[in-house]
């Protein structure tokens, strides 16, 4: 069902004219625009509400505080997919309400990247929330598990106005270094101020026991961790397991840049990640012994494409295949077996060349599209 969020003349209302006020004042009765208010900030035929602004959200949090009632928040930026309510359901499980907040956030976007193009899919988000919300309560729990929808403007999350995207920007931000400036950091120079920046921001409007972050992201992870303990935050980092395609591709709203060709040869991170795990598993812990038939293997699929036609192959650049600590996501030679560490990369899926009329191309025609994935390779119990 289409759904739109009108806001009410009265939610709107320092920007209104004493005059508009008038005539609006006639046109509805006082209960008439209560009765409007509540409805256009539910979804509809569900209990799950839509806050845009903060004092609502702090309201409703503080009535949950006061009713014992524990809040977990799951930050998205929409598009959502079965990776982000997985995180949900675990959510679900630990907490009396779930708040997922739903904002494409601009700072942490580079300067080139793809912010005006980031998929939107709001009525499509919206139905999946009021879906899993039935799926948690026939799972013997009550609807409405997922309380609320938080969906921001700009306006509201930077209430100073919009902090420079450049890196040498100015304006208040949140930076976790030196782990926020490796790997992810070293590609996207601003994009860890802008997740802990608008990270801290959530936190403290939402105010939740519990945040949820997907392993998928794993350095996001680290780094909010990080944020959480030296800046002294109440509350607990939980992180959900990597949800993927049967083929061993990681779920990310952003695979709807690949179309079908890209799409196919998608799982060379995934691939290259595995080989290096496998050597993990047989008792291999030096960086060469792991990393080297990882790259190895990388090189044989860019070999296999090249080798195909410039209408069916597809182009990729490695950015990096890393083994890092877990904690400082710095490099490591040699895994220490107490410790364990973490395999990660990433790749550049450069636009298909030769397109046939009619390929499938992908959403915005196929931009290049940079997939992340990673392997946690576990401590070893003795
Ligand atoms: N495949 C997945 N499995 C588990 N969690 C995921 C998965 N993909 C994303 N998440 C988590 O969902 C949360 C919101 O992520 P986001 O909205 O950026 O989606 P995304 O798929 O990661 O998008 P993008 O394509 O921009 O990376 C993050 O904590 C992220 O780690
Ligand atoms: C955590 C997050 C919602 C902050 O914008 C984003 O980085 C994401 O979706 O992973
Ligand atoms: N899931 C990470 C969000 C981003 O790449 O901007």
């Amino acid at each position: 069902m289409a759904f739109k969020i009108t806001k009410m003349p009265l939610i709107q209302g320092p920007k209104l004219s004493s005059s508009k006020l008038f005539s609006y004042a006639r046109s509805f009765s006082t209960s008439e625009i209560l009765r409007a208010r509540i409805r256009d900030t539910m979804i509809p035929n569900t209990s799950i509400r839509v806050f845009r602004e903060i004092p609502a959200l702090r309201q409703w949090r503080r009535k949950q505080l006061l009713d014992y009632r524990s809040v977990g928040l799951v930050p998205t930026m929409g598009a959502l997919h079965e990776g982000h309510l997985s995180l949900i359901r675990i959510a679900a499980k630990e907490n009396s309400s779930v708040v997922v907040s739903i904002y494409v956030n601009p700072t942490q976007f580079g300067v080139h990247e793809d912010l005006d193009s980031y998929p939107k899919t709001w009525e499509k988000d919206v139905e999946m929330l009021k879906d899993l919300d039935r799926e948690l309560a026939a799972d013997g729990g009550n609807l409405g598990k997922i309380a609320a929808v938080f969906a921001p403007t700009t306006n509201e999350m930077y209430p100073s106005g919009r902090p420079s995207q450049e890196i040498d920007g100015k304006g208040s931000f949140i930076t976790i270094t030196p782990v926020g400036e490796v790997l992810e950091g070293a590609s996207r120079p601003t994009f860890f101020r802008g997740v802990a920046t608008v990270c801290m921001k959530l936190f403290n409007i939402v105010t939740p026991e519990k945040v949820y972050f997907g392993q998928k992201d794993v350095q996001q992870t680290v780094v909010i961790k990080k944020m959480v303990k030296d800046f002294c935050l109440d509350t607990q980092v939980v992180v959900g397991n990597t949800k993927r395609e049967p083929d061993g591709l990681a779920l990310s709203s952003r695979n709807v840049y690949l179309g079908a060709r890209r799409r196919n040869v998608a799982t060379i991170l995934s691939k290259v990640l595995r080989t290096a795990q496998t050597g993990y598993l047989r008792g291999k812990r030096s960086r060469e012994e792991l990393l080297g038939p990882a790259n190895e293997l990388a090189k044989l699929l860019l070999k296999e494409q090249f080798q195909l036609k410039p209408e069916e192959r597809v182009q990729f650049e490695m950015d990096y295949v890393s083994l890092a600590d877990p904690e400082t996501m710095q490099e490591v030679d040699e895994v220490d077996e107490a410790r364990g560490a973490i395999l990660s990369g990433a790749v550049k899926m450069l636009p298909v060349e030769s397109p046939q009329p009619g390929e499938d191309l992908g959403l915005a025609g196929g931009p290049p599209v940079r997939l992340i994935d990673n392997i946690i390779l576990k401590p070893v119990t003795k």
